[in-house]
């Protein structure tokens, strides 16, 4: 509920007081209304067979339609409010309808005729209290709107005390009489503005405590969401996106105890770009790394998900590739080394061919990954020596 008002258009909780106050009351009001049905019967039954049975008809009649039009209204003012829409264009007629249904209910005062309180029957007492009972629950069911309530009572009350004043009678008595009921409604209206007040105030600290929730969980996403970038940007290289050396330490000590735990192949593969330094000198800086991201790409595209691709320094990459055996390792390395030869960089000449040197060493179940690294490097070594562009096996 305090969510769905947050739809308000303007952000504000001052703002959006008003038309969260009339959509309570318009909330009250549809849920009061099977009370008013049954208050209808009740009365009409009542006097029926009275002195004012004749007047019965025309009370259903104008009360159910009175009913009928707070009941539309109040209807489109959820409906509007259900779908996003503003509604407080409907407040003036929803001040009419509470208005109208409370002329209505003031009908009842014409069923009674009778003005001589030493002959009231037992229904019109009954009348008469459940008029103000009426009053009373309307003071709780328009708590949320002050001139809705307003209108209610001074129409019951009014069309109530016109047939006293109009009957024959001797004048004072009626003004007497009118004066009584001017007093009871006074007292209502003083203490429904007291109620309006709290439920003003009440409502207003719910609305900003759904501003001030919002705020709280907006606050809470953006730290959600720089943790994730300060938790990626630690773990992985700005130029290339791959892991850094740190983050593929990490997850080379899950690797390694997984593997302690259920064994299994895994290889490593160690690549150099060749003759890297000549790209930069030659094309420039920015030239270089458009090669590293380039070669970046490929790695993630030739390798398996699984494998653990990383920047290990300057032109370096390292690759840990579990349940991976050295032979499949070798043509794995070998399709990188061919993708890498098929590669066209946009800030390399057309017909220049990038190359590079890879080192491939096994990594045995009892054997350190610094071990492994060593011997990797010492095979890269090799390639390099042999004529660069070129896959080296690591020796045992
Ligand atoms: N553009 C660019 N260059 C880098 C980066 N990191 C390191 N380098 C350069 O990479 C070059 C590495 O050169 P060398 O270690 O001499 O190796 P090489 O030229 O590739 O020669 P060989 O490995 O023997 O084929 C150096 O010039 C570094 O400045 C980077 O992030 N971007």
């Amino acid at each position: 509920m305090a969510n769905d008002l947050g739809r308000q258009p303007d952000g504000s909780a001052e703002a959006r007081l008003p038309a969260t106050l009339l959509l309570r009351a318009a909330e009250r009001q549809r849920a009061a209304a099977t009370s008013t049905l049954l208050g209808v019967a009740l009365v009409a039954y009542a006097h029926w067979g009275g002195p004012g049975q004749a007047f019965v008809p025309w009370f259903v009649l104008v009360r159910l339609a009175a009913l009928a039009w707070s009941h539309a209204i109040t209807r489109r003012i959820q409906q509007l409010h259900a779908g996003g829409e503003p509604f407080m264009h409907l407040e003036w007629q929803f001040i009419l309808a509470m208005g109208a249904g409370g002329a209505a209910w003031g009908l009842i005062g014409w069923m009674v005729p009778d003005l001589n309180l030493a002959d009231w029957a037992a229904r019109d007492l009954f009348s008469a209290i459940i008029m103000v009972f009426i009053s009373c629950m309307v003071l709780i069911t328009l708590s949320h709107h002050g001139r809705a309530l307003l209108a209610y009572m001074c129409a019951q009350w009014s069309v109530a005390c016109l047939y006293m004043v109009l009957a024959p009678g001797p004048l004072a008595k009626a003004l007497l009489i009118f004066v009584g009921i001017a007093g009871l409604v006074a007292v209502l209206l003083l203490y429904g503005r007291l109620l309006q007040r709290q439920t003003r105030q009440g409502v207003l600290a719910e609305l900003r405590n759904d501003d001030l929730t919002a705020r709280l969980q907006q606050a809470n996403r953006q730290l959600e969401q720089a943790l994730e970038q300060a938790v990626a940007a630690a773990n992985h290289d700005p130029l290339t996106g791959l892991l850094n050396r740190r983050a593929l330490a990490t997850q080379v000590d899950y690797l390694a105890a997984a593997r302690r735990r259920h064994g299994g192949a895994c290889s490593v593969l160690l690549l150099d770009i060749d003759h890297f330094k000549r790209i930069n000198d030659s094309h420039g800086h920015a030239a270089g790394d458009e090669v590293l991201r380039a070669l970046a790409a490929t790695l993630a595209c030739t390798l398996r998900e699984v494998d653990i691709i990383a920047r290990w320094g300057g032109e370096e990459f390292l690759v840990v590739m579990p349940d991976c055996d050295i032979a499949t390792a070798l043509v794995r390395a070998e399709d990188v080394r061919a993708g890498v030869a098929r590669l066209k960089v946009a800030a390399l000449p057309a017909d220049y061919r990038l190359g590079v040197s890879i080192g491939a060493a096994d990594w045995p179940l009892d054997a350190g990954f610094d071990a492994v690294v060593s011997r990797a490097d010492t095979a890269l070594y090799s390639a390099k020596e042999a004529g660069r562009n070129r896959v080296e096996q690591a020796r045992p």
